[in-house]
C-alpha cells in the first residue's frame, strides 16, 4: 500500500510540488486554500479531506493558475483498500478551457510514474468520456481505469538536448539573458545557450551559440561542467548540461536583440527563470 502523502515534508512542502504545467501550479491542499475552495465549491467536505490528507489516505491537490494564483479546481487521489481512485473538479465557469486535461496529465504522471500506483480508477460521468478516452482511460460501465503503460504512452516526450553556460565576469557576476517576445518562455531570464545540433557535442554547440547570441569567442577547454537541468515541459523533456565559463574573447552584447543582465548570485532570485532553471539557483548559491 502506498502512502499517498509520502512526498510531503513536515511542513506539507516537498521537492516534487508544485507540479507545473503550462498554465497551472498543482500543490497539496493547504489551509490557505480553504477560503477560496469553500466559496467556489461549498459542497466539498474540507475537514474530511484535511483529515484524510493527514492520515495519508488521500492526496487532495489544488489547481491554481500560475499567472494570477486564482483557484481553478481540485483533483483528489484516494486509497480505498488496495485500490486507488481519482476525482476531479474544475470550478464552475472555468470548465471547457482545457484545465482538466492539462492538470490530469500532470497528476497521472505523478501518481503512476512517481508514486508508482499500479492503476487509478475514476467514476466517469458520460460527459467526461471523450476526455478520459483521450487520456488513455479504459471505460467499463460507470468506471474508467488507467494503468502505468497507458500513462507512459500519454506522457512520452521527445528528449531535447540544450547546452547552457554560467558566464562569470571578473566581479563574480553571472550573465542572464531575457528570452525575447514570441519565443517559448518569453520574458523569462535564462543562461545563454541553445539546442545541440545533430553531430555536435554539447561543448561545440555552446561555442557556436556564444558566438551567435553574444558575439564572444571561447573554446571547449574554457567550459567546465557544473551541473545539469532535467525538466519535463508539456511537449518535450529538456536535458540541459550546464557549464561555467570565465574566459572568453570579445565584448558581450545581445546579438539577437535580447536584454542582458550581469547579476550577483544573491540577486538571481529576483529574475523570473524558466521552471527547468529553478533547481539550479541553490546550486549556484552554494557554489559561488
Ligand atoms: N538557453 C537556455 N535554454 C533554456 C534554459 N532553460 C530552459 O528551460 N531552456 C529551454 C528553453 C528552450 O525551450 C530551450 C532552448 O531553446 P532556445 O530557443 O534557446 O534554442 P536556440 O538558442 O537553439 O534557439 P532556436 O534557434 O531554436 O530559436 O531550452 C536556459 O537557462 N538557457
Ligand atoms: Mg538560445
Amino acid at each position: 500500500m502506498t502512502d499517498l502523502t509520502m512526498d510531503l515534508g513536515e511542513d506539507g512542502c516537498s521537492a516534487v510540488f508544485p507540479l507545473l504545467t503550462a498554465r497551472l501550479r498543482i500543490a497539496p491542499l493547504s489551509p490557505a486554500d480553504h477560503p477560496a475552495l469553500a466559496a467556489a465549491a461549498p459542497d466539498l467536505d474540507l475537514p474530511a479531506l484535511r483529515l484524510a490528507l493527514e492520515e495519508g489516505s488521500a492526496l487532495p491537490l489544488c489547481l491554481r493558475r500560475a499567472d494570477d494564483d486564482s483557484l481553478t479546481g481540485l483533483i483528489t487521489l484516494t486509497r480505498q483498500g488496495g485500490d486507488y481512485t481519482l476525482s476531479a473538479r474544475i470550478i464552475d465557469g472555468l470548465q471547457r478551457q482545457g484545465y482538466g486535461s492539462e492538470a490530469l496529465r500532470a497528476v497521472l504522471d505523478y501518481a503512476l510514474l512517481t508514486l508508482h500506483l499500479p492503476a487509478l480508477s475514476v467514476q466517469a460521468p458520460p460527459a467526461a468520456a471523450g476526455l478520459l478516452d483521450r487520456l488513455g482511460f479504459v471505460t467499463d460501465g460507470a468506471t474508467a481505469r488507467i494503468d502505468t503503460a497507458a500513462v507512459r504512452r500519454l506522457t512520452a516526450r521527445r528528449m531535447v538536448l540544450v547546452s547552457a553556460v554560467v558566464l562569470v565576469d571578473a566581479d563574480n557576476r553571472i550573465l542572464l539573458q531575457q528570452r525575447p517576445p514570441g519565443k517559448q518562455l518569453a520574458g523569462l531570464w535564462e543562461f545563454p545557450g541553445g539546442k545541440v545540433d545533430p553531430g555536435e557535442t554539447p561543448e561545440q554547440a555552446l561555442v557556436r551559440e556564444l558566438q551567435e547570441e553574444l558575439g564572444i569567442d571561447t573554446r571547449s577547454s574554457c567550459l567546465a561542467p557544473l551541473t545539469f537541468a532535467s525538466h519535463s515541459y508539456d511537449d518535450f523533456h529538456l536535458l540541459m548540461p550546464v557549464y561555467v565559463c570565465r574566459q572568453w574573447q570579445g565584448q558581450v552584447r545581445g546579438r539577437e536583440g535580447q536584454t542582458l543582465a550581469w547579476v550577483p548570485v544573491r540577486k538571481l532570485r529576483d529574475y523570473p527563470m524558466p521552471p527547468a532553471d529553478i533547481p539550479l539557483i541553490p546550486i549556484l548559491e552554494m557554489w559561488f
